[in-house]
């Protein structure tokens, strides 16, 4: 592959770029992005990763896939403007949150479609990716895309239609941990310990805890109940989170954000 074009230059785009310069699966110079108007940000790229950023039309009949980056509002005004440039049959890569496959199709023509949910610890190669794909896909593309989303972190197919609780587990998961890493921060702090002393211990816990999730045969509950000390320090913790619905809070977190990517599908 020669040339991939980013339409849509934000926090997403960003991450799967250096990631994949990081990774080598393209060279700065295959990767080229565009945005609506924000010239800066197309200058810190450019200067940041050495990716290209003076697109000419001809650029959009060469590509060889194109990456839909952009916000799901703006998703179909982008499409409109797209789909005079490029050829026919140029393969999709799309990570908007709940835009659907036929969606895209409709407005671009019906080609290769990839549908990918990614999140930002692609940026690290720790993304973990949801991705479903049309019938236009051909087995060589198919594992052309499963080799890109590999390349940042780990990636799974899924049924279209579960793409939406993919979106609201590990699409915006990372925003979850760095909300509660916020608040360890600022209550570790609280009962005396300095912002970097609680950084450093919990990012390893939260990295351990993972890890031990992967590794051992044990469900959650059962590592959980292993912490637990009758009496002890971690009862008290538990109790208090189930005293403040802790597991109604989490309900309501999943279900409000795969809600909203069915909704973004539907505005569409
Ligand atoms: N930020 C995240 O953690 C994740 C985001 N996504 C999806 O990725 C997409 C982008 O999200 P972010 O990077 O966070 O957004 P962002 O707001 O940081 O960036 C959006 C970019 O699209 C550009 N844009 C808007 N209209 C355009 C047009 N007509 N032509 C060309 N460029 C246009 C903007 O100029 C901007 O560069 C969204 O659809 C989102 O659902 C998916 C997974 C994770
Ligand atoms: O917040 C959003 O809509 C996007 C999709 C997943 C993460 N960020």
């Amino acid at each position: 592959m020669k040339k991939i074009l980013f339409i849509g230059a934000g926090s997403m785009a960003e991450a799967l770029m250096q990631g994949w310069i990081k990774q080598n699966v393209f060279t700065p110079h295959e990767i080229y992005v565009t945005n609506r108007s924000d010239k800066e940000r197309l200058q810190f790229l450019h200067d940041t990763y050495g990716v290209q950023t003076s697109i000419e039309d001809a650029i959009y009949q060469q590509a060889d896939l194109i990456i839909l980056a952009m916000k799901p509002k703006d998703a179909i005004k982008a499409m409109l403007e797209l789909k005079n440039k490029m050829t026919e049959h140029t393969a999709i890569l799309s990570i908007l949150a709940g835009i659907a496959i036929s969606t895209i199709t409709e407005q671009l023509g019906l080609r290769p479609v990839a549908r990918v949910m990614p999140n930002t610890s692609a940026t690290i190669g720790m993304s973990a990716s949801g991705i479903a794909f049309n019938a236009q896909v051909s087995t060589t593309q198919r594992a052309m895309f499963l080799q890109l989303l590999e390349a940042v972190g780990s990636v799974i197919e899924v049924e279209e239609d579960q793409l939406h609780a993919v979106t609201a587990l590990s699409g915006s998961g990372p925003a979850y941990i760095y909300y509660l890493m916020e608040a360890f921060e600022r209550v570790g702090m609280e009962v005396g310990l300095s912002k970097d002393t609680v950084r450093l211990l919990m990012t390893q816990t939260l990295a351990g805890t993972a890890e031990m999730l992967k590794q051992s045969i044990d469900e959650p509950d059962v590592l959980r109940k292993k912490v637990t000390s009758p009496g002890g320090t971690t009862e008290a913790g538990i109790k208090a989170l189930e005293q403040y619905q802790f597991n109604a809070a989490i309900e309501a977190c999943i279900k409000e954000a795969e809600a909203r990517s069915r909704a973004l599908a539907k505005s569409k």
